[in-house]
């Protein structure tokens, strides 16, 4: 599990750390991560400027370019405040050898130590016009900590703010890493422990990797197992106008862990689920968990109530989200793409995708459900505990039903006995893998998504799943 922290936490930790070690041990420790990966990443023949900033963040720049200086390599520095550059850091770059510059232009190689988690978001003065040059000239860039001007906290981008080919982060991720905008302009993160673990308390955001199959172990079946103890999950989705979205989600759900999958709906949509499916049954009866939306009709409404009337979790998408009741609860999942939470909360769109991770507390916290929020990287929020964010998958992903395919694979792993945010976090983790693998790098149908999930459940349970993302 990735971990992140926000600011708050780690200005904490820091604090009870430096009481142990010191504050110059952690920033030279610090300095020494960055320059491991700089020596390790930059492209050889071309000298580096570090942007230097007024605080610490500029003091792990300036002690990371003596470093790199010292092994024999070229490298600039470019203080935003001379009068106000980390002193013991400027004094080590200038005893390396290291040149300094007046400005960063000329450079393709850039090292961004202007402002870390210190910072207000978005840049102004100097180093707004240094942003607007990067992006102009998209010089190879490594940030340290974060990229400079992001929101660190919540992942938004509200003003200028650099944008970086790998950030080196400190300690732990920060949530503007991994959320929103901001998570954009991070690049491949790399986390550079510097000996905060024990001091930092429970993380905000999370998320799961390949090593994180602990997760599904409540929804694997053991010896004695049979199909009503594996879960059975009802699918109350189509319609006459959109019987697709019925097939997919019974493709979704047919592809989890559950051991039986219910269809309820228009009889002539039902007939032809069987004869896609023959393994459904057409018909009500006790189920662990709904799903319920995707392609549905004007009885939408009365399919919602009939599931929450039930006290087993559901999930709840597309036509679905426009009937919702007052008030839901932890084990009813929605999973609104940005344009259905928009309108959930009648904001604009655009104002959703801004700011993602604001929006889904926002609905989680007014319906008290769990919100999935779909998109790049979909984010999970339970009513309680840190947030989850899903980094597999592809852009790939983006065409039409493969929501409905996730909405099914959802009910299944609910239905199995997950809780709902570990239900909700891999069963986005396990999608967007699964559209990766059915076609590495190219397009993908959502039946072949839902086709690619069993396979790749396997290899995760056995710990063996490569290749889950590739963005
Ligand atoms: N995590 C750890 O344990 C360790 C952390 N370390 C490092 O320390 C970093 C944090 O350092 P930090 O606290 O000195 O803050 P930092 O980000 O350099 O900036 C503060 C300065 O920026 C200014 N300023 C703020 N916003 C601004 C804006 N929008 N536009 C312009 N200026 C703005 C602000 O000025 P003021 O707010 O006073 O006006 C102040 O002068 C952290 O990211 C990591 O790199 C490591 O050394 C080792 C251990
Ligand atoms: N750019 C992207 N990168 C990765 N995944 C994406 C991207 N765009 C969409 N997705 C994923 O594709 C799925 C689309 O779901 P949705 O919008 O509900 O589609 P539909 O309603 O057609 O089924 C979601 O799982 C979403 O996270």
């Amino acid at each position: 599990m990735l971990h992140a922290h926000d600011v708050a936490a780690v200005r904490a930790a820091e604090e009870l750390a430096a009481r142990d070690v010191g504050w110059d041990a952690l920033m030279q420790q610090a300095a020494d991560a960055l320059a491991e990966v700089l020596l390790a990443e930059l492209p050889s023949g071309r000298t580096p400027v570090f942007l230097v900033g007024p605080g610490n963040n500029g003091g792990d720049a300036l002690f990371a370019a003596a470093r790199v200086r010292e092994r024999g390599f070229p490298a600039n520095v470019c203080l935003l405040d001379p009068e106000h550059a980390h002193e013991a850091g400027l004094a080590a770059a200038r005893a390396a050898g290291v040149g300094e510059v007046d400005e960063p232009h000329g450079h393709t190689v850039v090292v961004d130590g202007i402002l870390g988690i210190g910072a207000r978001a978005g840049l102004s003065g100097r180093a707004a016009g240094w942003a607007a040059w990067q992006a102009e000239t998209r010089p190879y860039t490594v940030a340290v900590d974060v990229p400079s001007g992001i929101g660190v906290d919540d992942g938004t981008t509200p003003g200028p703010h650099l944008v970086a080919d790998r950030t080196v982060t400190f300690g732990t991720s920060k949530p503007g890493l991994l959320v929103g905008p901001a998570a954009d302009a991070a690049g491949t993160v790399t986390l550079a422990p510097i000996g905060l673990g024990p001091y930092l308390g429970e993380p905000v955001v999370e998320a799961l990797t390949t090593a994180d199959a602990g997760v599904l172990a409540p929804a694997v079946p053991h010896g004695d197992a049979h199909k009503y103890t594996r879960g059975v999950v009802g699918v109350r989705a189509g319609s006459t106008q959109f019987p697709g979205a019925a097939h997919l989600v019974v493709a979704g759900a047919q592809s989890g862990p559950a051991g039986y999958v219910r269809f309820v709906g228009d009889d002539a949509v039902a007939q032809q689920v069987v004869l896609r499916a023959p393994e459904v049954v057409p018909a009500a009866g006790r189920v662990q968990a709904w799903v319920v939306g995707p392609g549905g009709g004007d009885d939408a409404g009365t399919h919602l109530s009939a599931a929450l009337a039930d006290d087993v979790p559901v999930v709840v998408d597309a036509t679905a989200l426009q009937h919702l009741p007052d008030h839901l609860r932890a084990d009813v999942v929605l999973t609104p793409h940005a344009g259905e939470l928009a309108t959930l909360l009648d904001v604009d769109r655009a104002e959703v995708e801004s700011d993602p991770w604001t929006h889904a507390r926002t609905a989680s916290g007014r319906w008290g459900a769990t919100v999935l929020l779909k998109g790049r990287r979909t984010i999970v929020v339970a009513p309680t505990g840190p947030t989850r964010v899903n980094l597999s998958g592809t852009a790939w992903l983006g065409t039409a039903g493969s929501g409905d395919v996730l909405s099914g694979l959802l009910g299944s792993l609910l239905a199995s006995g997950l809780p709902p945010r570990d239900a909700a976090s891999v069963g986005a983790f396990l999608h967007g893998a699964a559209a990766v693998r059915a076609n590495p790098g190219g397009p993908v149908t959502a039946t072949a998504v839902a086709a690619a999930i069993p396979a790749v459940l396997a290899d995760f349970l056995a710990g063996r799943l490569t290749g889950e993302r590739d963005w």
